[in-house]
């Protein structure tokens, strides 16, 4: 484990529930929290901040130990160096944004270049003079972060940031939250029920599960995984992290570059050479034994099976493939993994009928 990694070891039992998370994460970057409603997602966080107080936990994050239970150590919410992101912002509806921001500032006693640095980074420089109730919800959340990172945090906490805001808000905010990612050298956690932003933001998942940690991985490894149940709401699938190639100016379409081929998807404009994350859906994905010819479907890639899992039915079966480093699902009957006598080690066609950059 590298010296900045988040260290949580958290058990609190609740009348009908045990939160019991033993889990190491890695200190830069989005680690998303998923899992079904009522799995404890909310609780871990607040176990995080401090403010629930579970009896066994031991919380170590950047080299400081917050919390440990064996050693008598409990450091209250106002001494971790944090920053909360609710669904809703929590901003002072009597102060305009300037006045917000400095209250988180005069909290750490940070600086007022650092300031400008967040105004740029977050895009609300215009609006430091307008009040909570003159901004839209999207703005209002980047507010926020703003205020959250003006304490200059150890640790960002996002307990589904997005969830109040609707669709198009939420596509005007994610470029910004994607920004945060690439440019703090902070880790963050972030609790989300949409597939959406997981395969945009995290870098990695930790799935939970009535209390318990299902999975706990980079994001491209553990969305592959064919132990595990999709997110929940959400298709079984790939995402693989590619890079733009080329564009077909005539077809409109990018060519993505990946460890273990290419893949044409519609073109969005990206400029080559720009990274990407483009998501396959299993059930998108057929396989042959021998490469296909005259087919419609022109996304074809070499690859080996890994494993074979049963499908969500019966008749189904997820079948786990490594092409190149990377590794993409096929959802496919039962009967055609019998039929082609498809197992481990066996070299196949994987057909993609269909792709999308994660945009
Ligand atoms: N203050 C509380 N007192 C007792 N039980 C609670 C309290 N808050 C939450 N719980 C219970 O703890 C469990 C975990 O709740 P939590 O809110 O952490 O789940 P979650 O994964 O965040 O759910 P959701 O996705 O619905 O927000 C649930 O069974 C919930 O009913």
């Amino acid at each position: 484990m590298s010296a900045d990694a988040i260290d949580l070891r958290v058990r609190l039992p609740r009348q009908d529930f045990l939160l019991d998370v033993d889990v190491s994460l890695p200190g830069r970057g989005i680690t998303a929290i998923a899992g079904p409603s009522g799995s404890g997602k909310t609780t871990l966080l607040r176990c995080v901040a401090g403010l629930e107080r579970a009896q066994d936990a031991r919380v170590r994050i950047a080299g400081k130990t917050w919390q440990d239970s064996g050693a008598g150590v409990f450091l209250p919410t106002w001494q971790r160096p944090l920053g909360y992101v609710f669904q809703e912002a929590s901003l002072f509806d009597h102060l305009d944004v300037r006045a917000n921001l400095a209250f988180g500032q005069e909290r750490s006693g940070s600086k007022s270049s650092d300031l400008h640095d967040l105004l740029a980074l977050l895009g609300i420089a215009q609006l430091l003079d307008r009040r909570p109730h003159q901004l839209s919800g999207g703005e209002r959340q980047r507010v926020a972060i703003a205020r959250a990172l003006a304490t200059q945090p150890r640790i960002l906490l996002l307990d589904e940031p997005l969830a109040a805001v609707d669709y198009a808000r939420r596509r005007e905010i994610l470029p910004w939250l994607e920004k945060l990612r690439d440019e703090l050298r902070i880790p963050m956690l972030y609790v989300t029920h949409s597939g959406e932003e997981v395969a945009r933001l995290a870098d990695h998942l930790l799935l939970l599960d009535e209390g318990k940690v299902r999975a706990a991985g980079p994001l491209a490894e553990t969305l592959a995984r064919i132990d595990l149940p999709a997110i929940p709401g959400e298709e079984a699938g790939a995402l693989l992290h590619a890079t733009i190639g080329e564009r077909d100016a005539r077809w409109q379409l990018a060519r993505v570059d990946f460890d273990g081929g290419a893949l044409w998807v519609a073109d969005a404009g990206l400029a080559a050479g720009h990274a990407v994350r483009v998501r396959v859906l299993a059930r998108d994905v057929s396989l042959a034994l021998v490469p296909p010819e005259r087919s419609s479907i022109q996304n074809v890639l070499p690859c080996t099976v890994r494993a074979i899992a049963p499908g969500a039915h019966g008749s189904q079966a997820v079948v786990q493939l490594a092409c190149g480093r990377s590794l993409l699902l096929a959802r496919i009957t039962a009967r055609a993994v019998d039929a082609l006598a498809l197992s481990a080690g066996t070299p196949v066609w994987a057909q993609v009928k269909s792709a999308a950059l994660v945009v």
